[in-house]
């Protein structure tokens, strides 16, 4: 496992593991802590999954140094504003049981995303956050927040795996000197992407499993992953990359399989609309 160099200097491990639908707590607290055993050192949640309280409790029992962890959180749609922010980043904090987060995104595009970028950059000021990004922010939105602040994101998350590569996002995001962090790196499971043909050739080629052609494939393209798993012996396997490489045909290889389009949502669909009405969180 290795680090890579966000455009502000502070270190983000190139591996992490995501924890988006764990609403059980106790299940939510016991990934984390065999996440952490396993070697993971770097956190995914956000304060719509509801369960920040549940990493907090896992991080502590682990008994790891807090600067050995690197703990991304997330801003929802509902806290956008520059009031909203500093109060929705106190409970996030609170709730982690942190005094400082390492990395907080912006989820989604939507709200006064200008109040709330301006909340975040007084308090990476302060030291309160390391870096300061958002996710699911397409370039348009991108050029627009640094156009309007001078401030650009250390970080862009976006839906990234063999079926929605971003190959052009991710050289946008590169000669801004953005870092792309994938979410969904097996595309949750759709598309039967474990059971793709193609992945399965080139995983028997290196004695690998699918899940780990595709992890090596993202992060040798120099993209953060943070899969996510209940089960050890999986996270386990997803950690265990980085003792072989792909190829540049097992690369090209992979190429084929893009769509270029989202499994799961596009921001320019009109059905938004009614999945921002259901997707509030109160706390
Ligand atoms: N910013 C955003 O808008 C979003 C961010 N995210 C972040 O990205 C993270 C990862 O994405 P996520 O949506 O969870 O989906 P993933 O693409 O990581 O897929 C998770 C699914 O794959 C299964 N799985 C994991 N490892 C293996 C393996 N080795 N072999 C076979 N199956 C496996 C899991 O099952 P099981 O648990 O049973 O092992 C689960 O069903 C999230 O947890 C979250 O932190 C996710 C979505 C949106
Ligand atoms: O992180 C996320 C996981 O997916 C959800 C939608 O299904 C969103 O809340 C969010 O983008």
């Amino acid at each position: 496992m290795y680090n890579i160099k966000l455009n502000n200097g502070v270190e983000m491990p190139i591996l992490g593991f995501g924890v988006f639908q764990m609403q059980d707590a106790a299940e939510c607290e016991q990934a984390v802590l065999d996440a952490i055993e396993t070697g993971y050192r770097l956190i995914d949640t956000a304060a719509s999954y509801m369960n920040e309280e549940a990493v907090g409790k896992a991080i502590i029992k682990s008994g790891i140094a807090r600067e050995q962890m690197f703990v991304t959180t997330k801003l929802w749609i509902s806290d956008a504003g520059y009031e909203n922010t500093k109060a929705a980043f106190q409970k996030s904090l609170d709730l982690l049981q942190l005094d400082y987060l390492d990395l907080y995104l912006i989820h989604q595009p939507y709200g006064d995303v200008y109040g709330s970028w301006r909340a975040m950059q007084e308090l990476y000021h302060e030291g309160k956050i390391k870096a300061i990004g958002v996710s699911n922010f397409h370039p348009d939105r991108v050029m627009d927040l640094v156009a309007n602040t001078g401030f650009a994101p250390a970080v862009n998350q976006i839906e990234t795996h063999p079926f929605h590569q971003q190959n052009e996002t991710q050289k946008f995001l590169q000669e801004h000197n953005i870092q792309i962090e994938s979410w969904g790196p097996f595309a949750e499971g759709k598309n039967e992407i474990f059971q793709n043909e193609i992945l399965k050739a080139i995983a028997q080629k290196h004695n690998k499993s699918t899940a780990q052609i595709i992890l090596r494939w993202l992060t040798q393209r120099g993209v953060v992953v943070i899969p996510k798993t209940v089960r050890k012996e999986r996270m386990a396997e997803n950690f265990n990359i980085f003792d072989f490489e792909l190829s540049n045909e097992d690369m090209t290889t992979v190429q084929t399989l893009d769509t270029n389009a989202s499994l799961f949502f596009d921001h320019r669909d009109p059905n938004m609309v009614k999945w921002l009405s259901e997707y509030k969180i109160s706390r």
